[in-house]
């Protein structure tokens, strides 16, 4: 659906996106992960045609992305609603001002108000709202003209625990029909929906984490043992080459090359070792991503 190419972004003589490229297919929510200052916003707003690239291409099926504005929605870091305007007045101002007309916006407004959750809210005045309804208000805006791809720049960073929860929600429902791209720079806020994301620091992709990512890596198997083995050594064998004591009782092991978890398993019952339970150890997506994004 969406197709980034060899991007390339400068802003005041600053290299700020390098060589970006990657693509996102229709019905995908994919999580844009990177450290503060990596260059999310930049890249979301090259997407969302607010700034222009120097270099690269940005396609939307096929054709450059400029031409498809209105398939797209977005939600910036921070919205312009008026305080002392309703939400039904931020809605139908906002509208207008992207070219929406009259009579779509006054068909439209209560049944995406509704969407959000904010029908019994519409005539309260922004001023009123609590920062999860004024996000979700946003997300109505960004919804308003029924875009086929939905941009969230930090949707929810700035939430309080209940504001966060509300928010989430609605984008889980959302992403069921919607391709939705969400920036952040919190893990735990995007691994929830996400069906994958796309690394980002220093302007550069450095990695791409999916489940498939998480699942092959089968180097490493955690065991816990019924009872304490003299030593960890132990557990070596011709298939385990590392052993790391993770509490009295459970031990990471590590293989030289792929591992076979039944032959660890015959390997410790021909020693007789009393095994409680033994897996693969699927590595989460934080630590994933902090092995890519750290410097060292
Ligand atoms: N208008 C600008 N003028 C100067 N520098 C800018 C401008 N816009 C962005 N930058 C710089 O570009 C880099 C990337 O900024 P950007 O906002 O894209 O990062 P980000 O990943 O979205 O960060 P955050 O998670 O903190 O929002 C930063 O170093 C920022 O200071």
């Amino acid at each position: 659906m969406i197709t980034v190419e060899k991007l390339h972004k400068t802003i005041k003589k600053r290299k700020i996106l390098s060589d970006v490229t990657f693509s996102i297919a229709e019905g995908e929510c994919v999580g844009l992960l990177g450290p503060n200052g990596a260059g999310k916003t930049t890249l979301i707003k090259c997407m969302t045609g607010i700034l222009q690239h120097e270099q690269g291409a940005i396609t939307f099926n096929s054709t450059p992305i400029v031409q498809h504005k209105k398939s797209i929605g977005y939600l910036s870091q921070q919205t312009d609603f008026k305080p002392w305007m309703t939400c039904e007045e931020s809605l139908f101002f906002f509208g207008k001002l992207s070219g929406l007309d009259k009579e779509f916006l006054q068909g439209n407004i209560s049944a995406v108000l509704k969407e959000v959750g904010l029908e019994e809210k519409g005539h309260y005045k922004v001023e009123q709202l609590s920062g999860g309804m004024k996000q979700r208000l946003g997300i109505a805006q960004a919804i308003l003209h029924q875009p086929l791809l939905l941009i969230l720049d930090e949707p929810v960073s700035a939430l309080d625990p209940i504001g966060r929860n509300e928010v989430k929600k609605l984008i889980a429902r959302l992403k069921k029909r919607t391709t939705v791209i969400i920036s952040t720079h919190i893990l735990d806020d995007a691994s929830e929906f996400c069906d994958r994301f796309i690394i980002i620091k220093n302007g550069r992709i450095v990695g791409n984490i999916n489940d498939d990512f998480q699942k092959t890596e089968r180097k490493q198997i955690l065991v816990k043992m019924g009872n304490v083995p003299k030593t960890s050594e132990a557990l070596k064998s011709s298939e385990v080459e590392g052993v790391e004591c993770l509490s009295p009782n459970t031990f990471l092991l590590t293989g030289a090359k792929e591992l076979h978890l039944n032959k660890v398993v015959n390997d410790f019952a021909a020693k007789e070792m009393d095994i409680t339970s033994i897996e693969f150890y699927e590595r989460g997506i934080e630590e994933i991503f902090l092995e890519m994004v750290s410097d060292t």
